[in-house]
């Protein structure tokens, strides 16, 4: 009997089987659309569009800016599913759960995966509406442990480390199935998509809002204190945020090449003279203003 956290192998290949009733598609590439990022979908030509809450076993999404919809369909004449809304462990779910769809892409026989994401701008040299590609990231979540930094706190402000940490995805037992007990995450982020995604973006003249850096996901959904920017910045982050990480390491956990961009919506206050405060309807409006350019670079790509 499986005893491990989540979905079973066998629960996974069901959901897909479904799915493959429902499409005629067998996509190699999955792409997951961040917050505001859904536009993305738009392009998918002659799409099968199934919305989560009619797939079994799957977790529908509550954010707004995240419609919850499975798109199949081509993308340049390439076969994708592309999921139009992802899941976030804030949202009540275990973050085993919010990976779910993942693990389903795999069963359909996705290779490839491709991460969008809405971040906050923690390097001080990026701006708001800035491309970062992910070079690396930081798992806070899987990363943590007892108080481990008590102490590191400002006298002005708090650190929340339990609204920062969360759980390791791949926490529980393990289906060697699905992937090893023991990940080696060097190299996560795809060195080859990387270099192609920039140049994708230079050719389109993106160039000077282009950036490379490290995304560090934290559980949410809690915008940072001016502390917990700073205790970011110092652990080597350029970017935050409340996702993706989890699904790359699930992506890698089975075996695929996973490579994922974030549009840097707003910039985290690491100065108390100037802090202001971050809104999701901010996020949501960087992510329409600069949704063209994102299409534009995910075709080109
Ligand atoms: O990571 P995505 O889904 O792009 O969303 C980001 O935007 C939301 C906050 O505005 C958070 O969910 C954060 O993770
Ligand atoms: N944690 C976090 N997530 C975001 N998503 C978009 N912007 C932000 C941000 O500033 N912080």
């Amino acid at each position: 009997m499986w005893m491990g956290q989540g979905p079973s192998y066998e629960e996974v290949h069901e959901i897909a089987k479904t799915l493959e009733g429902k499409t005629k598609y067998r996509p190699t590439l999955g792409i997951v659309c961040g917050s505001g990022l859904g536009g993305l979908g738009d392009l998918v030509e002659e799409a099968d569009i199934i919305p989560y809450d009619e797939i079994p076993h799957f977790p529908v999404s509550t954010v707004p800016g995240h419609m919850g919809k499975l798109v199949f369909g081509k993308l340049k004449g390439q076969i994708v599913v592309l999921m139009r809304g992802r899941l976030h462990c804030y949202e009540g779910y275990p973050m085993w759960k919010t990976t779910i769809p993942i693990r389903v892409m795999k069963a359909l026989g996705v290779e490839t995966l491709f991460l969008t994401n809405a971040a906050g701008g923690i390097n001080p040299d990026f701006n708001t509406g800035d491309i970062m590609i992910i070079r690396d990231h930081i798992d806070f979540a899987g990363l943590s442990g007892e108080c481990v930094l008590r102490g590191a706190n400002d006298e002005r402000d708090h650190i929340d480390f339990a609204g920062l940490s969360g759980e390791c995805v791949l926490r529980g037992a393990n289906d060697e199935r699905f992937g090893p007990r023991f990940l080696a995450t060097v190299g996560t982020w795809d060195d080859a998509m990387n270099e192609l995604a920039e140049k994708a973006a230079k050719e389109l003249g993106l160039g000077d809002i282009l950036r490379r850096g490290v995304y560090v996901m934290i559980g949410g959904p809690t915008f940072e204190t001016v502390a917990e920017s700073r205790l970011l910045k110092n652990f080597g982050a350029d970017a935050v945020g409340m996702s993706t990480v989890a699904e790359a390491l699930v992506g890698r956990h089975m075996g695929m090449k996973v490579f994922g961009i974030s549009l840097i919506t707003d910039k985290c206050c690491l100065d108390y003279t100037t802090a202001k405060v971050t809104t999701h309807e901010e996020v949501l409006a960087i992510g329409q203003k600069r949704a063209k350019d994102l299409q534009s670079l995910a075709l080109k790509i």
